[in-house]
């Protein structure tokens, strides 16, 4: 189905945000496709390294007035800028669903979330207090002040294409930092749009530019500018990765949100139902394509085959279709290559004899669309066990002994978001306790929200996003000694 007619036709902008202007997209120029249809829904601007230096040094001049107002000032504006996300949402729901292909309710969760980091954000910078320390000489007095960082560079993907923007954008522009945005190619309407809304709250043009176009020389550009004194990305870990080596020789500030392998453990002592209900959510969430989806589902053997036929049977309930048909659960993979990684891992476990017990092969509807699949008798020689599918596959490991389960979720370079259900309170703080990860749902299957701390450990990244902790990201900490 096309994308319907928004109600605020110019929210779906052709251009891109540059030092304060608007460039449109000229000859050379990216088409935005819907996943679902192959329809092209627009095209954005190919813009690169020169582009990008405008942007940062606009940002630079602007940010030391933003900083200068006052915190209350700066609220106000990602106030406002919060109020119209969420008026806007229904246009915004639908852009994303055009260009994401995520089913539009899921869609318009995703503005509501990403708008609650803006919210969140405009409330945390009013309370960004420095301290007073005792002196350590009777003549010394010491106070601690909290300043922004300055300009912040920012890099997004294209599975939650307004949340991973707002994540990021909120806590810096709400410290008093100036943003230089590029988001995903495939997904850049949902944050053009952002733009334009950024623009109707008040905030200063200038402090917040979004460039499309190519990734390494927006990337190199940001990454080689001594003026960035932060790089925030949520992507691969093989991106994050090469980030992190570029940003060495100007020292920039880091935070990296990366790849995840999340286990997902079911103890014999668990509601099995929940956990049901549970894997549903953390596994097939945007089709399975979130770094904090279950990767791999451990189940002890004296519940492992209710929970594979119930799982299934819930799962095989659900539909898959346009994102934009009543009634749709999943939609399609971002792309090709997305799929085709689902269809390797799938054909793997199989022809390593794992049973497939609810899809396991291309959705009859064609394009990227993929059957959601339960597999039964995996094990650790399978692809799914090392590699991050981000598809809706869920594998099923079998296990004996809370130790071998703990071991197993734990034998990974990767520590984002772990899951686990389970009624025993002991053992309920030991596995919290023992798993390494920076996350960890507990009976739940669903830990995202602006009010707690989101990021992971080993090659799942560096820092936290969300909470008051996700501010600090973009602050320094100035000591101040004074001789009295
Ligand atoms: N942690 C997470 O949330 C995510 C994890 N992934 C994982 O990564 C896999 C690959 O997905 P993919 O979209 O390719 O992820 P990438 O890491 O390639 O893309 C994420 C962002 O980084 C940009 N980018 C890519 N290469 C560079 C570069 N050299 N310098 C600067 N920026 C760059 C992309 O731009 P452009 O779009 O223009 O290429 C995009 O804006 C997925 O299958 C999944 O496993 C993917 C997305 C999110
Ligand atoms: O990095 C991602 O894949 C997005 C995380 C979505 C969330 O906040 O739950």
């Amino acid at each position: 189905m096309p994308m319907p007619k928004l109600n605020d036709p110019e929210l779906l902008k052709e251009a891109c945000l540059v030092a304060g202007k608007w460039v449109p997209a000229g000859e050379n120029a990216i088409e935005v496709t819907n996943p679902s249809t192959g329809e092209v829904i627009g095209r954005v601007p190919k813009l690169g390294a020169r582009e990008t230096d405008e942007a940062i040094e606009a940002a630079r001049i602007a940010q030391k007035p933003w900083a200068a107002r006052t915190a209350e000032d700066r609220a106000n504006v990602l106030m406002k800028w919060h109020d119209l996300m969420m008026a806007a949402q229904d246009d915004l729901g639908a852009m994303m669903t055009a260009e994401q292909g995520k089913p539009l309710a899921e869609a318009k969760g995703e503005v509501a979330y990403g708008a609650s980091f803006i919210k969140w954000f405009a409330e945390e910078c009013r309370r960004t207090n420095g301290e007073v320390i005792p002196g350590h000489q009777p003549d010394k007095r010491i106070v601690v002040l909290k300043q922004p960082v300055g300009v912040v560079a920012a890099i997004t993907p294209w599975n939650f294409p307004n949340a991973m923007i707002t994540r990021k954008a909120g806590p810096a522009l709400g410290a008093g930092c100036a943003m230089v945005l590029k988001p995903a190619s495939q997904t850049p309407f949902s944050a053009i749009a952002l733009g334009v809304l950024a623009e109707r709250a008040g905030l200063p043009l200038e402090l917040f530019s979004i460039l499309t176009g190519s990734a390494s020389a927006i990337g190199g550009a940001m990454t080689a500018s001594p003026t960035v004194r932060a790089l925030t990305f949520t992507g691969s870990t093989e991106v994050g990765a090469k980030l992190y080596e570029q940003c060495a020789p100007t020292i920039k500030k880091l935070g990296l949100e990366l790849g995840g392998n999340a286990p997902f453990l079911v103890f014999d002592d668990a509601d099995v139902d929940a956990a049901v209900d549970g894997a549903v959510i953390a596994k097939f969430r945007n089709n399975g394509q979130t770094c904090v989806c279950a990767n791999r589902i451990y189940v002890q053997s004296g519940v492992y085959n209710e929970f594979a036929e119930k799982l299934a049977a819930k799962v095989g309930s659900m539909k898959t279709g346009d994102g934009f048909d009543e009634g749709i659960n999943f939609g399609p993979l971002i792309d090709e290559a997305g799929l085709e990684k689902v269809r390797e891992h799938v054909e793997d476990a199989k022809s390593k004899g794992a049973k497939v017990i609810l899809g396991g092969e291309a959705h009859e509807k064609g394009g990227t669309f993929w059957q959601p699949t339960v597999l039964t008798g995996v094990d650790t020689s399978m692809k799914v066990a090392t590699e991050e599918t981000f598809g809706p596959v869920a594998p099923l490991f079998r296990f004996e002994t809370e130790e071998e389960a703990v071991d197993a979720a734990n034998a990974t370079e990767f520590g984002l978001a772990s899951y686990f259900y389970a009624r025993d309170l002991s053992r309920v703080w030991r596995v919290s306790e023992a798993l390494d990860y920076g996350m960890v749902g507990i009976n739940t299957g669903l830990i995202s929200t602006a009010v707690a701390p989101f990021g992971g450990v080993k090659h799942s990244g560096l820092g936290r996003e969300g909470s008051s902790h996700g501010m600090e990201e973009f602050m320094e900490l100035k000591y101040l000694c004074m001789n009295v």
